[in-house]
């Protein structure tokens, strides 16, 4: 039987930020965000960690073909995020900007691209003491 492992591969990009939501009143975003709430936003140098497992190939050794998958996050991650505004983004209208929404918007984007459950994990660094992860939807909900 062949046996399962998991590659984790890195990618970059950097984008600007602001932590607002239009549910909360002008002062409640300032009090719940601080100074992620300014108004003139801020800007981060995104790492994320993609984690893709499957059996490995008997005859290659290998789980997954990495060059594929730069393909795939490049096209669909970062080109689309590298150097903008996360919050013009279409997927930012009714959410926030925070790390958490946007692991999971990276996964959600990835799952639709990458065959056979194979995505397994999504990483995000968004500063130097900030990381967030997300793994698909719980299975309890
Ligand atoms: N739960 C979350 N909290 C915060 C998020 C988030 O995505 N999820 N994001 C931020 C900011 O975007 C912010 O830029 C990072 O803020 P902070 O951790 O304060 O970063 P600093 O490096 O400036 O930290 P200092 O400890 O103040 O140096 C905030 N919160
Ligand atoms: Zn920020």
């Amino acid at each position: 039987m062949a046996q399962a492992a998991s590659v984790t591969r890195r990618y970059r990009f950097s984008a600007a930020h602001r932590l607002h939501t239009d549910q909360l009143s002008e002062e409640e975003n300032r009090r719940v965000f601080g100074k992620c709430n300014n108004p003139n936003g801020h800007g981060h140098n995104y790492v994320v960690y993609v984690t893709v497992g499957g059996p490995i190939d008997p005859a290659t050794g290998r789980s997954l073909d990495l060059e594929g998958l730069d393909r795939v996050v490049t096209e669909r991650v970062v080109r689309r995020f590298d150097h903008q505004d996360l919050n013009r983004d279409p997927a930012f209208t009714q959410i926030t900007t925070t790390g958490e929404n946007l692991a999971r918007l990276i996964w959600e984007i990835l799952h639709e691209a990458i065959p056979n459950g194979k995505l397994a994990k999504v990483g995000v660094v968004e500063t130097r003491d900030n990381y967030f992860e997300y793994a698909g939807p719980s299975s309890s909900c």
